[in-house]
């Protein structure tokens, strides 16, 4: 038990999936985890760990943000062991190819800023995810045929952005979308030794302002579920 996480010793597998959304935590447990058991609760961050495939698997809400992913991902490698950390999250579109729902496989993750800034002062650290799930998440996305973009993505600190000129450069650099903790969530697998991808699916799209309901954002993204699991086990 962590100050974050009530789960009891040994009730955390060493593969975890982290969605944002505590609730697309419940979902994708119940639909995807044989004997799914709620291993934590606490402040409604909802965690649970069952079996895929024989394989343990627990899935734990991140919240919203780099701070709060920072959390979880600390004490799930620091406190339970956690080993290979895959982000299951909604994104924003941000080049004209890309379509409501199609998946994106976060290579790289730029941002203005993380919770590690200040610990590397002027160094601009360049967040990437492990090659090996990366290699494995676009085999299971190709077998799956389900329209997947692979690359960088942006990290950003706020939903509500301010600055509509840096969206405009990150689409001029081939950004493919923006979401909210991959960056930080690949600095501390990169720091601890662990295994990091951000497997996300597009939830609406900042040039066309198209936008999937809330309810679709909590329960609807089975292939990107599918292909994190594929990913972790491969
Ligand atoms: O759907 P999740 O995984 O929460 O991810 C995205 O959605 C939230 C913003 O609505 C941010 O957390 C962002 O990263
Ligand atoms: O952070 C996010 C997540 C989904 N869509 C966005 O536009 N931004």
């Amino acid at each position: 038990m962590t100050i974050h996480i009530g789960a009891a010793p040994g009730e955390i597998a060493e593969t975890v999936l982290m969605p944002g959304d505590p609730y697309r935590a419940k979902w994708a447990a119940e639909r995807f985890l044989d004997s799914p058991k709620l291993v934590n609760e606490t402040r409604g961050m909802l965690g649970y760990t069952g079996t895929w495939k024989g394989q343990k698997v627990t899935i734990q809400g991140s919240g919203m943000g780099m701070p709060s992913l920072s959390i979880y991902a600390n004490e799930l490698i620091h406190d339970y062991g956690a080993k290979t950390l895959i982000r299951i999250g909604s994104c924003g579109g941000m080049q004209p190819q890309i379509g409501l729902r199609d998946l994106i496989l976060a290579m790289t993750a730029s941002t203005l800023s993380t919770p590690s800034r200040g610990m590397f002062r002027e160094l601009n650290f360049a967040p990437c995810a492990d090659w090996g799930l990366l290699k494995a998440a676009a085999d299971a996305a190709a077998a799956r045929d389900h329209k997947t973009h692979i690359g960088g993505i942006y990290s950003s600190d706020v939903f509500y952005d301010e600055r509509p000129d840096l969206n405009e450069q990150m689409t001029r650099h081939g950004i493919l979308g923006v979401e909210m903790e991959a960056a930080e969530l690949y600095i501390l697998a990169a720091r601890h030794g662990v295994r990091a991808l951000a497997v996300l699916t597009v939830s609406d799209h900042l040039q066309t302002q198209e936008a999937l309901p809330a309810s679709e954002r909590e329960t609807s993204f089975g292939d990107m579920v599918e292909v994190a699991l594929e990913a972790a086990f491969a």
